[in-house]
């Protein structure tokens, strides 16, 4: 057996946190093989505490063998204490009508304090997925508040894009999700997301050629994928949260456990790849061995693409600036 991990999760007693700790805590994120300990974070609030300790109640109630501790706090010193993974998932969602800009002030401090508490006390090769919104922008100020660790350690979420358009490809063309490869999704989570085809093969076959329709991917298919988080949000009258809990889990499971060369997507900061100038927290294309990412080089980016790609990449540069007085 091997030894236990510890894994904080913040924001566990929200919905996303309801439907992510009992598959970390099954082993669908490590691996079967790999015990956990959960470091559970919630807020200073009496109401949030008693719901993150009936969490832990049925948590205990599952009997997962693979569960070797759990605890929960309201305190990032100590749900970070040694943590080897980190979910940063507690943040206000937004409500129908809002755009995921619209919680960047209300949301960006709560990653300078978390930021600084991973700094402090968490494993040096802690990593560290940030979900709360605006994801990309919140996993920057957290891997700058933390300068003692290494910043590509630092990731956001675009997974439930890259999942979302992998769906969408597979209704359009009639084939399974698992037959595609090599799809991606560049730039920021929020509606300016660039989801790219043009490399995606099915049995080796190119996707966008078996679609060959340019009007379908501009006008449908890039509207519905850049636009899904809004749809749930009208059909719901609540953010996604079972199928983003799926997303982290599937992140961390092939950031840990590799991707065997296959393709998947994840925010990161830039090394300067595709021009996108460094430590701008992209999606990119990515495969995963032996607990690293590497990002796809040698892409061709065609002048549809740049454009997509200025435009999303132009979104992050202004929440960016948004947020530099939190950062000193
Ligand atoms: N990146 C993505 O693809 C993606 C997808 C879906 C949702 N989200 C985002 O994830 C976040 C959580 O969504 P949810 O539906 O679970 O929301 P929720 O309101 O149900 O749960 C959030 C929880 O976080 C807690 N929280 C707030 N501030 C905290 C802090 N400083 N420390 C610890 N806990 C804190 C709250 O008390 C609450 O219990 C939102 O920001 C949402 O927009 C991101
Ligand atoms: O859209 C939201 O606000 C929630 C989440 O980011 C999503 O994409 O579903």
């Amino acid at each position: 057996m091997k030894a236990p991990v510890r894994v904080a999760v913040t924001g566990a007693a929200g919905q996303i946190g309801y439907s992510l700790l009992f598959r970390i805590a099954s082993g669908e994120m490590l691996g079967k093989d790999q015990p956990v300990i959960l470091q559970l974070l919630e807020i200073a609030n009496e109401k949030a505490q008693q719901a993150l300790q009936g969490v832990m109640m049925e948590l205990e109630d599952c009997a997962f063998p693979l569960l070797a501790g759990m605890i929960g706090t309201d305190d990032p010193n100590v749900a970070f204490k040694d943590a080897d993974y980190a979910l940063l998932v507690g943040a206000r969602p937004r409500g129908p009508g809002m755009e995921r800009a619209d919680l960047l002030q209300e949301n960006a401090k709560i990653f300078t304090v978390q930021g600084k508490a991973l700094n402090d006390v968490a494993s040096r090769n802690v990593r560290v997925l940030v979900v709360g919104n605006p994801a990309n922008t919140n996993a920057y100020i957290a891997m700058k508040s933390a300068p003692d660790l290494n910043p590509n350690n630092f990731t956001a979420m675009l997974r439930l894009d890259h999942n979302r358009a992998l769906s969408q490809l597979a209704a359009k063309t009639g084939k399974a999700v698992t037959d595609i490869e090599k799809l991606t999704v560049w730039g920021n989570h929020s509606p300016t997301m660039y989801a790219d085809y043009r490399f995606a093969t099915i049995d080796g076959q190119s996707v966008k050629d078996m679609i060959n329709n340019h009007e379908w991917n501009r006008d449908v298919f890039l509207p519905t994928v850049g636009k899904r988080g809004a749809a749930i949000i009208a059909a719901r009258g609540l953010s996604s949260a079972a199928s983003a809990a799926n997303a982290a889990i599937d992140h961390m499971h092939d950031w840990a456990l590799g991707t065997n060369g296959q393709w998947v997507t994840m925010g990161i900061p830039s090394d300067g790849s595709y021009g996108i100038p460094k430590d701008v927290m992209f999606g990119f294309p990515v495969t995963c061995e032996n607990g690293e990412y590497k990002i796809v080089q040698g892409l061709e980016i065609d002048e549809f693409s740049r454009e997509r790609i200025n435009v999303t990449l132009n979104e992050l540069e202004e929440e960016r600036a948004g947020v530099a007085h939190l950062l000193g």
